[in-house]
Parts: structure tokens; sequence; C-alpha cells
């Protein structure tokens, strides 16, 4: 990120693929993060996500970007905030346990394997107490309050001192705002300079031939023997040589002409760094790679080193309850250290110290925030669900989305909230309690009997069950555990409900007919793969725009495998570019479907439903349509009960509905 601070959440700007393709970049960053050098650092391999969390080392606030705007206890606060309303944009939660929710190691009927999930919050919630906790990443200070006391710049010092009030306060933003666009220009500035070449002996001996001890190489780096391979495959690695074999893997790679041992091949060295990524950051092999190679070599170091760093903590605001402006100030008064998230949202939270545990404060069990993700708030700014719609939250649990959806419907229409996994719907309609929905209608089937259960949606949600790769820094048992099978499996899943998603969509919406596909993973297969496919076998879908402001294109090819263009138009979130967790989000629009006998023969779908007893039985999935005559009297019912709580006389019942067994109201 180059001189940019990363203190805050999420640059609103995409970065620039080719800040990544020079090891330029990475000479600077390990020069200045001293990640991968001389820092002696024990093996990572053995080492679960709460340690590997509490080795990371916090890096120093240098920003510009970060100054914040900062809520004082007597009230002066932000008209930043209060200028956008609330009641727009809004995103759902997640836990700060860092993976250590059951939401991240999802086991529902339907599958015989883990899913990853977005490690999103169950009930009872998680109480962390927050105390200068920063990510390396996120880089803010132990004092999170700027005091002035930041020496990267007199003149942003003393703005830091000065007192905001309302009165400053829109100045003070657009400062902010024009420092950041200089700052993106320096570090175009240097990504291209990067790009181009210059200097480039600086580059290429970013670190020189230092050791990890900072003296000067007596000896040349030549790879190991067949031998020595062999040999550290039985004895621990020492780390400080792994360390230095990365470094000049990815250097040597970078100028692989010039630099590389006289017969030695390309392949050699990559071999070579992907199995030392393995020991020094504990993977297995298979995953390694498969993470590997979606980035230029210097970035693939960027993005497991953003694995072993929690991100930054963040709550999402209850616009059914309340705005984010009085909740950050009963917040500060409760000595919790917060901003705004960034423009993209303005219901998100950054909490960057806290003497509370935030997870147990009044505000929180009144249902006035979900701890939640920042990524986890982007599928349902993408989805973007209007009043009065349907909506169908296919795999909900516990909730976080759906609630968000919840509250941009400001309580009216409906949201369907499924989730195969029954145990975990309890933790759904907790938070859908807790959170004050009164639309909401908690079902568990699973997602791939849609739409016969229930069709004719205006909008649907696939947040699909996953690997959990995005979320390595909550779940680092994501490392090992996943093997080529889990991807075949989950892919397939995936591909199925994606296309029961889209049938569950009525193309004759008058407001809607969308679907969005998100998962917290960032692998192909689980994403651009399941999009293309569902591109394939739908002709009646198309990709559309998903309205986020920033990430990264999704692939249009990968290894030799080609996906559609529009593939283009769906978005990628790293959390080693974006300070949050991975994430994928595609944005469908569903048009009428031409109906021929053929193409029904085409696109029927085989499904195979895994019972509880885990008995496997293929299903030829029928497309069942809405059927509104049968909704008619559950809608008149609540009708009438609205009615009633208006203090209105509600008219005679015509016909009583009769009531579903799976299906149960939640609020
Ligand atoms: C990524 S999590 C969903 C997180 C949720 N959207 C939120 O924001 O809180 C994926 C969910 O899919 C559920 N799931 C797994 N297989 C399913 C299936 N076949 N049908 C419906 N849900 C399924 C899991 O139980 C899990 O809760």
């Amino acid at each position: 990120m180059g001189r940019r601070a990363k203190n805050k959440q999420a640059p609103p700007e995409p970065l620039d693929k080719k800040e990544y393709s020079s090891p330029k970049k990475l000479g600077k960053r390990k020069a200045d993060n001293a990640d991968l050098d001389d820092k002696p650092r024990p093996a990572k391999k053995s080492k679960d996500s709460a340690s590997a969390k509490s080795k990371s080392k916090p890096k120093p606030k240098t920003s510009k970007t970060g100054a914040r705007v900062k809520f004082t206890e007597d009230g002066a606060s932000s008209d930043g905030w209060e200028d956008v309303q609330d009641e727009g944009v809004i995103g759902d939660l997640d836990s700060l346990v860092g993976g250590d929710s059951d939401d991240d190691m999802l086991r529902g009927p339907a599958q015989e394997f883990d899913f990853g999930s977005d490690a999103e919050e169950d009930e009872p919630a998680p109480a962390p107490l927050l105390r200068g906790r920063k990510s390396k990443q996120s880089g803010a200070p132990p004092n999170a309050v700027p005091t002035g006391a930041d020496d990267s710049s007199e003149s942003e010092s003393d703005e830091e001192d000065e007192r905001i009030t309302m009165a400053n306060m829109a100045a003070r933003s657009r400062a902010l705002d024009e420092q950041a666009a200089a700052d993106a220009e320096l570090d175009l500035a240097d990504v291209q300079g990067a790009a181009a070449g210059e200097d480039e002996d600086d580059d290429v001996d970013m670190e020189g031939d230092e050791d990890a001890n900072g003296d000067i190489d007596a000896e040349p780096f030549r790879l190991p023997t067949a031998a020595e391979r062999e040999e550290e495959k039985i004895s621990m690695p020492d780390v400080h040589l792994v360390q230095r074999r990365m470094r000049e893997c990815v250097r040597i790679l970078g100028k692989f002409k010039r630099l590389a041992e006289p017969g030695r091949s390309r392949s050699e060295y990559l071999d070579q760094l992907v199995l030392d990524i393995c020991s020094y950051y504990g993977y297995n092999e298979f995953l390694a790679e498969k993470l590997f190679h979606l980035f230029p070599v210097p970035e693939a170091i960027e993005f497991f080193e953003a694995n072993e760093v929690p991100r930054p903590v963040t709550i999402r605001t209850n616009t059914l309850r309340t705005r984010r402006r009085d909740l950050a100030q009963a917040l500060v008064n409760r000595g919790v250290n917060l901003e705004p998230i960034g423009k993209w949202t303005n219901v998100g939270l950054q909490v960057f110290e806290s003497s509370v545990p935030i997870g147990a404060t009044p505000e929180y069990l009144a249902g006035h925030y979900m701890l939640q993700a920042a990524s986890s708030f982007l599928p349902v700014i993408a989805l973007a669900p209007q009043p009065n719609e349907r909506v169908l939250d296919m795999a909900s649990a516990p909730g976080g989305k759906t609630t968000h959806i919840a509250a941009m419907l400001q309580n009216t229409g409906v949201v369907f909230a499924n989730d195969a996994n029954k145990a975990r719907t309890k933790s759904l309609t907790a938070n859908v309690h807790r959170l004050g929905c009164k639309n909401v209608v908690v079902c568990s089937y699973d997602g791939r009997e849609f739409p016969k259960v229930m069709g004719g949606f205006d909008r649907v949600l696939l947040d699909a069950p996953c690997s959990g790769t995005g979320v390595i820094s909550k779940d680092a048992s994501v490392k090992i555990n996943k093997s080529e099978r889990d991807f075949t499996l989950l892919s397939h899943l995936q591909k199925q409900l994606i296309l029961c998603a889209i049938d569950s969509v009525s193309p004759e919406s008058k407001t809607g007919g969308f679907i969005v596909y998100s998962t917290c993973s960032v692998t192909i297969d689980e994403n651009e793969a399941v999009v293309d496919y569902a591109l394939r076998k739908r002709p009646n879908v198309k990709l559309v725009a998903t309205g986020l402001e920033f990430g990264r294109e999704g692939f249009t090819s990968f290894r030799g495998k080609t996906f559609s263009p529009s593939l283009s138009l769906t978005r990628r979130f790293y959390p080693h570019v974006h300070n949050m967790d991975g994430f994928y989000v595609a944005k469908f629009k569903v048009e009428k479907r031409a109906k021929t006998k053929k193409a029904d023969e085409e696109e029927a779908v085989t499904v195979e439903i895994v019972a509880e007893d885990g008995t496997v039985e293929n299903k030829v999935q029928e497309d069942v349509g809405f059927d509104s005559d049968e909704d008619r009297p559950y809608l008149q019912e609540a009708k009438r009960r609205q009615m009633k709580a208006k203090g209105l006389r509600p008219p005679p019942r015509t016909k009583a509905p009769a009531a579903s067994a799976t299906v149960k109201a939640s609020a």
C-alpha cells in the first residue's frame, strides 16, 4: 500500500494489480514491516489462529488517511456521519472471536464435510474486550484516537489537536479526503515507477543479500538439493533459513534471467517457495499452491502474511433501533474508541479500542448493533433490497445478512431466512429478535429444495457455504483441513444452489429480479467457476454491476480456463488489499425465460439431497413458481395483525391459513 496508511478499513479505490507486479514493492514493504527479515519468528506450522494473532506486531500509525473523525465524550461528533442516511445502506454481523464460533464449521445436514463460513456471529454473542487491539493491517496505534503526537506531519498533528466540532467537521473531512487523494496519487506514482522498472537496483536488492541477522551474506543464495530437501522434511526447518529462502525466491523470480542459478528452472524456484510457504505459514501443500497461484509472486506473500493478522473489529448499526451517530455517541460514553468504517457504508463503525466488552454492552443487548465483519456488508449492499419486497436469504444462519436485509427493507416486505442446518437457525432466530426484525420468517430447508418450497422472490441472496479461504485469519484450521475433494464437493453444491437461487427469483418482479451470490472464499472454483456455470446453464440471467465502489474485478480467465467476459463485473476482496476478509460478490439480473421443451430438459437440475441420516437421494428439481393464491391467507393474516397493532379493527377472516410445520414466524 505504499505510503498509504493501513489503519482505515478498506481503501476507497481498488489497488491496481500492477502494484504487485514488481518485487520492488515487496522489498519496500518487507523492509518496512520486517515481516520476512531479521526478526526471529517461530515456524507457524502448528500454531492456531489465536497464537498467530498474539504474535502479530502492530504497525505504527503513519497516516494521513488514518486521521480520524473523533467522537468526543461531550457529544461533539462528525457531521459527516449525519449527512448520510443510515437507513440506506447497512451491513451484517460478524464475530470478533476470530473463527471460534460454530459458523466456521458449517455442518448442515446436506453435507458430509466442513464448510467454512464468514465466521458470523452466533448467540450467545461473543464478548470481546478490546484494548488497543490493532491489526498490523489496520495499523492503528494503541492510542487509537489521534492525539497529535503523530510526528509524520506537523500540520497534520496540529490538525489532530484541533478540537472537532460540528462547525469544523465538514472542512476537516474535506481536508482528509484531499490528503487521501494526494496519497493515492503518490502511491500510483510508486506503482507506475515500480512497473516501469525505476530504481531497478534498489528494487531488486531490496534487502541486499543480508541474512537474517542483517549481515551481508558471504555466500550467494542457492536452492537446496533434493537430499537437503528430504532432510528438511524430517527435521524442523530453520525459520531464518526459510525466511531468507522465501525472500530470495521472490527476488529471483522477479528477475529470473538475471538472477537465477544456471541450470535451475523457474518451476524449481516456485516449488521451493510454495514448500516454504507451507512450512512457514502452516498450510497444506494443496491449499498453499491453490492460493499462491491467485496472485503475482510478491503479492502472494502479502496475502499469506495478511492471513496471520486479525482484521479490524467492526460493527453494523441496526437502523431499526438507532442511528449510527447516536450509537457511536453511546459507545464513546462507555469508553469505546471508534470511527466510521469508510465512505462506502453509512452504518459501519470500526472499533479501535474498548474498555468494555463490545459484545455485551447494553446497546448490543438492546440490538442497536451487530458485530459484523466489514466484508459481510458487501453482499447486502449489492443486493440492495427495496421496501416491501419479498427476499430470500437462502443460507442465512446466524443472520448477519438477514438482519441487514430486514433493516434495509425498514421492516416492510418479508425476508425468508433459510438455513439447512436447523441448529444454526437458533442463533439466527435469536439475532432476528434481538435486532427487532419483524419482517423475517425463519425456515430450515436444504437450499436446493427451492423454488419448490417457495419461489417468486424479488431478490435472493445466496451467501453460499464455502471453504472459508477468505477468513483464514479467523479460522486457521482452514490452512490444513481443506483437501481437493472438499473443493470439488463444495463447488458442486454451490452450483446446485446457485441454479435454485436463480429459479427462485421472479423475472416479473417490478422492483427487483436480482440474485447476489457471495462467498467468504477467494478460490476460483467457488466463485468465478460457479458464476460462469450459472451463466451457461441459465441463459435468462446476466451479470450486472454490484454497485460496490471498490474491490478487484473477478477473473475472466485463469490458468487455461476462460470465463464469460462479464465476470469482470463481479468483485473480489482481499485481506492484504482491502484490509477485510477475503470475499467474493456477484450480482445477476433475471430475465424472462424463453420456454422451450428442449430448454426445459437441458435445464432440469438433478439435486443430490443428503438426508440427516446420511442417505443420498437424487431428485430432479422442479421449477415451482410462487403461488400467490396459496400465500394470500398468510398475507391477509399478517395485515390483520398489523391493523390490530395499530388499534384498527381488522376485516373478518376469509380463510384460516394452514400452519406449516417447518416454517415459523420469527417475530
Ligand atoms: C456462509 S454461511 C452463511 C452466513 C450467513 N449468510 C450470515 O450472514 O450470517 C453458510 C450457511 O450455509 C448453510 N448451508 C450449508 N448447506 C446448505 C444448503 N444445502 N442449503 C441451505 N443452507 C446451507 C450453513 O448451515 C451455513 O449456515
